[in-house]
């Protein structure tokens, strides 16, 4: 199977009023064809800067520092501008927290598509589109304006939007997150449904465990700007072999507002000024030792996944927490 997005020690920083923050600090990934693979960390942990970097969208006081990504076996780095721009057109599509901030409030929805299109685009071809996303009533859809419409229906548009040039990879950074827990679910299912016609990849950016334990088959965890951990879901989330990962599912049950989840892990998520020595997450973990303060652990195949933690064989042999059954989290 040939890769779709390929990140390789991936390290990008922002400059700052108060100094450099390091956002990634060497992140490797891989990305496959009709993948559905969450992202899971904490606030800061860099979830967006990653989604963000995948179709160079990032601001410009970030900065690459070294690694390098490569969608469809081209570096984004290396290409030009107009390059990039056709291939988030062609390849890409986002699909961001908040509908209304992607959604121009000036124009009416049927436009924004067809300007999305960007091509002759009949009126049926628009309305198709919407049927397929499951808005009802597209007629009144096309004509209204984005205000005009709930949370849950801006998002579908938007959805739309993002499909409407059949892209081979579609990026939900908290694709739910602005909207009521009645709806959540159905956009959630409504992006499954969109892979399953057309085989598009996702990667879906969340810090609701819950959700992103429910709907994807591969998972990576990221903390302090890396991954550390990676894998399918029944390894990952079954069995965690990452304090960290393990520390979560801990937490999950009985939180009810995205984020309550890492309060139950004692310590707060660095920022970070300077790329760490030893292992970011040393300073909160229980299974912590000497080595892990001075040397970071790399991205290593055990037991069905990758891990980063020089103690995850101790984390896998440890009793299984409760509460961190696959399948129970939400
Ligand atoms: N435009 C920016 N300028 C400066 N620092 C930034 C910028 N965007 C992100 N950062 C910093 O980079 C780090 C990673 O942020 P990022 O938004 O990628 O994390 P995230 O996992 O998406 O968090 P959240 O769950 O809050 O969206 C954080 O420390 C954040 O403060
Ligand atoms: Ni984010």
């Amino acid at each position: 199977m040939s890769d779709l997005v390929e990140i390789r020690d991936l390290h990008i920083s922002y400059e700052t009023a108060r100094g450099i923050v390091y956002a990634l600090d060497g992140v490797d990934l891989t990305v496959y064809p009709s993948q559905i693979l969450g992202i899971v960390g904490e606030s800061g942990s860099g979830k967006s800067t990653l989604g963000m970097a995948i179709g160079r969208l990032l601001p410009s006081n970030s900065l690459r520092t070294s690694g390098d990504l490569f969608v469809n076996g081209k570096s984004i780095f290396d290409i030009g501008d107009e390059q990039i721009r056709l291939l988030r057109q062609t390849s890409l599509g986002f699909v961001f927290q908040n509908p209304m901030s992607t959604l121009d409030p000036t124009m009416r929805v049927g436009r924004q598509i067809r300007l999305v299109l960007n091509g002759p685009a009949s009126d049926d071809s628009i309305y198709e589109l919407l049927r397929r996303v499951g808005l009802p009533d597209v007629k009144r859809v096309a004509r209204s304006y984005p205000h005009q419409l709930s949370g849950g229906m801006a998002q579908r548009v938007v959805v739309a939007m993002a499909i409407s040039r059949q892209p081979s990879l579609l990026i939900a950074d908290e694709p739910t997150a602005s909207l009521d827990a009645s709806v959540r679910e159905q956009i959630l299912r409504l992006l499954l449904s969109v892979r399953e016609e057309t085989g598009v990849a996702i990667i879906l950016l969340s810090h609701e465990l819950g959700l992103v334990a429910k709907y994807c088959d591969t998972i990576a965890v990221m903390y302090g700007g890396r991954l550390i951990e990676a894998g399918s879901n029944v390894s990952v989330f079954g069995r965690p072999g990452h304090p960290y990962t393990k520390a979560l599912l801990e937490a999950a049950p009985g939180s009810e507002r995205p984020g309550d989840w890492l309060e139950a892990i004692p310590g707060v998520p660095p920022v970070l000024q300077s790329s760490a020595h030893g292992c970011v997450f040393e300073p909160r973990c229980k299974f912590a030792q000497e080595t892990c303060r001075t040397v970071r652990p790399a991205l290593r195949p055990i037991e069905n996944r990758l891990v980063a933690c020089h103690r995850a064989e101790e984390v896998l042999r440890a009793e299984p927490s409760t509460a961190a059954t696959h399948g129970r989290i939400a």
